[in-house]
């Protein structure tokens, strides 16, 4: 038994935006920022950490939010927590004065992420196992019961999602020999950020190439010519078998990200991410069916599983982009997943920022094994920044994230990381 008795924010600001690391046609300079919280415990060197992403100055609000969900946590027993994960998170998110700036939306969301990540950070640990492998070994009513399925019933019950998981957990093993051995696919955006000039995305296409990626994506939305050329260039490079992705980052109008993408479509993208609006289920179906057979991804700004479960069940999406901490931790996370299982629609998380590899590499791993049952269509986003911060970086070979085996959730950064890069206003 372990009881958390402190929680601790950290203010962190990286200065990616001097290279135009990370900028896109919505997001020109982008510096990643992790509002970070340390729960310490009253066993001696058994900590929880976790993060939430942003790009900046919303970094200061996040941080206040995280706070002000102190008294949520201090005091909680983990055994308390462990029992039943799913009414952790229903206390989590039940404080009704912080549930009226959301609900399950906003700066209260992304620190909620934060908060119950390191949650999971600190279980995982103190059962010495990675969150994918404590989840992975999970019954499959013990799954069910870390998730809140108030919203969701009309898409996923909780006899339903067991039954998934249940005809899911025959393979398990052989899935899991598998994951051991290749690891989890994923691709590489590094190479196709806005601010890149060509000489450098075709460099760093060719890098991709020789790295062994098979998916690379790129950054379009501010300039449609510039799109066509960066384009050709990037096609040119990895020849007419390997993927292309594009991301607009939400800059377009319906009708406008239509007749952009019909310009776009020489280049065979694999899909188009965030076209509009991260809110416009409506939106989304309807560029969906226009642009057919380039598929439609969204989700690294999609606020909850009941934004999720729009989004699916309308068939306004053909790829699910889960992220680690806009939703509110791994019980919300899995929600999603299993509604994308039940659907057949691939999950591919987003991933880059600060630590944000690091979480979802779980994420996926725990998919495969658990949930989906297959890697197939399926990659985790890579981005090539960042990773020296943390004490158990992601490990890629091959273009695929090999299982971590350290405790926790691969979150916990170097002390001297919190220090060097805690915000000085
Ligand atoms: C500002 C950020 O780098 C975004 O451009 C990034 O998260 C992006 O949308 C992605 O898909 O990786
Ligand atoms: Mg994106």
């Amino acid at each position: 038994m372990a009881v958390i008795q402190s929680l601790r924010v950290v203010d962190l600001r990286f200065p990616t935006s001097q290279h135009l690391d990370g900028s896109d046609a919505m997001n020109p300079d982008p510096d990643y920022s992790a509002a970070y919280v340390i729960l310490e415990t009253d066993q001696p060197g058994l900590n929880g950490h976790g993060l939430t992403f942003t790009i900046g100055r919303g970094n200061d609000i996040c941080c206040a939010a995280i706070l002000a969900m102190k008294h949520l946590v201090i005091g909680l027993d983990l055994d308390w927590i462990a029992a039943d994960m799913g009414r952790f998170w229903r206390h989590i998110t039940s404080d009704s004065q912080l549930r009226w700036i959301g609900p399950d939306k906003g700066a209260i969301h992304l620190a909620t992420g934060a908060v119950v990540n390191a949650v999971w950070d600190l279980w995982a640990k103190s059962v010495g196992k990675p969150v994918w492998q404590l989840v992975a070994e999970m019954s499959p009513e013990e799954l069910v019961r870390c998730i809140d399925f108030r919203y969701i019933t009309d898409c996923i019950t909780p006899d339903e999602a067991l039954a998934l998981l249940t005809e899911r957990a025959a393979g398990k093993a052989e899935r899991l020999a598998i994951l051991q051995r290749e690891g989890y696919p994923c691709y590489t955006t590094s190479a196709g950020w806005l601010g890149y000039g060509d000489e450098k995305l075709r460099r760093l296409c060719q890098e991709a190439v020789d790295a062994g990626f098979n998916h690379v994506k790129l950054k379009v939305g501010r300039d449609k010519e510039d799109d066509i050329r960066r384009l050709r260039i990037a096609r040119e490079v990895l020849g007419p078998n390997r993927q292309l992705m594009i991301d607009a980052n939400q800059v377009w109008d319906v009708g406008q990200a239509v007749d952009w993408l019909k310009d776009l479509a020489f280049a065979k993208p694999w899909f188009i991410e965030e076209p509009t609006s991260p809110d416009d289920i409506e939106g989304h179906r309807v560029i969906r069916e226009s642009v057919a057979p380039m598929q439609v991804a969204t989700g690294e700004m999609c606020q909850n599983r009941i934004m999720f479960k729009q989004f699916i069940m309308r068939g306004a999406i053909d790829v699910v982009q889960i992220d680690s901490c806009r939703l509110g931790g791994v019980n919300e996370i899995l929600a999603v997943m299993l509604m994308a299982a039940k659907y057949n629609l691939p999950v591919c998380p987003h991933a880059g920022g600060v630590g944000l590899c690091e979480y979802v590499q779980h994420l996926s791993m725990i998919d495969y094994l658990c949930i989906a049952g297959t890697r197939e269509g399926r990659v985790i986003e890579y981005v090539d920044h960042l990773h020296e911060h943390f004490k158990e970086p992601c490990v890629i070979q091959n273009a695929a994230y090999m299982p971590p085996t350290a405790a926790g959730f691969s979150i916990e950064m170097l002390p001297a990381s919190l220090v060097q890069y805690a915000f000085k206003p």
